[in-house]
């Protein structure tokens, strides 16, 4: 007998959003994001990308429709963690002590809390810099502190809104191959917001492409190969196929005719 496919850890269903004293920045907006999938939120400037992920975490509510994930409810373990296209680093504490302050905040002894960072700090490559400042490191290396100290509260859901937008092209590779073997070892589910199509094909099984505006999901689109994928997947003929898929998928969100 087939297995019952799992229940989605996140669902947008027919969700609207209206910023207060602002303009109607999402209108009928429905996706699903499966537990461990890692899903690409692919879409212009503007079409409300930012938007979706903060209803995803909870940080603002829906106009209309509904954002439902039972699973992460409070109390449940394993929650929601976010990372930003800016590292947001404390400045004046430690590599270490950034890493641990989610732990810390929730009450998880100084020891136990130390330990949890080091082994994450270890596992995005940063063993021996426990001690160094944030002034000390490279925009890529602040990034990876900023993925360690989410990977460290092991959630089901992580959220991460352009992410690697400010890095040169090769730190962002690297980052890119960092983050996938965290979500292999973590089992989260990410989602990954993006300008960048090549990103988009590289990181994730499903990519959704928003239209604007109002920001709703126009398309989605399935990256095959699954993971996990061969080291130049980047440079193959089905990576370049997926992303002219999605170059013709956004040009088309781009040209549907606004709302007056
Ligand atoms: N707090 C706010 N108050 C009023 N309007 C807002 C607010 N935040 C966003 N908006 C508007 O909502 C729309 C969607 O913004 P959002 O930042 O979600 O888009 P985005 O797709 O993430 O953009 P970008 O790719 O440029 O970061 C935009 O028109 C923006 O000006």
């Amino acid at each position: 007998m087939p297995t019952p496919a799992a229940p989605p850890l996140l669902v947008f269903d027919r969700v609207g959003l209206r910023h207060p004293g602002g303009r109607q920045a999402l209108q009928d907006c429905s996706l699903q994001l499966a537990p461990g999938e890692f899903l690409a939120l692919l879409g212009p400037s503007g079409c409300g990308k930012s938007t979706l992920l903060r209803l995803a975490a909870g940080l603002i509510a829906a106009s209309s429709g509904h954002v439902q994930s039972p699973a992460l409810a409070p109390g449940r373990e394993g929650g929601t963690a976010m990372v930003f296209q800016s590292p947001a680093l404390m400045p004046w504490a430690s590599v270490e002590a950034n890493v641990m302050l989610p732990l810390r905040l929730r009450g998880r002894p100084q020891a136990e809390a130390r330990a949890a960072a080091r082994a994450q700090l270890a596992q995005v490559g940063l063993a021996g810099w426990e001690a160094a400042r944030p002034a000390e490191l490279s925009g890529g290396m602040a990034m990876r502190v900023a993925i360690a100290r989410a990977l460290v509260q092991r959630p089901r859901l992580l959220l991460m809104d352009e992410p690697f937008a400010a890095l040169d092209e090769l730190s962002r590779q690297a980052l890119q191959a960092e983050l996938l073997a965290g979500w292999q070892a973590s089992g989260c589910a990410v989602l990954f917001v993006t300008h960048n199509v090549a990103e988009a094909v590289v990181l994730s099984q499903r990519v959704a492409v928003m239209g604007r505006s109002p920001g709703c999901i126009v398309a989605e689109h399935r990256i095959d190969p699954p993971p996990p994928r061969a080291a130049d997947f980047r440079h193959s003929d089905a990576a370049a196929a997926h992303a002219r898929a999605l170059s013709a998928a956004l040009a088309a969100a781009q040209a549907a005719p606004q709302p007056a």
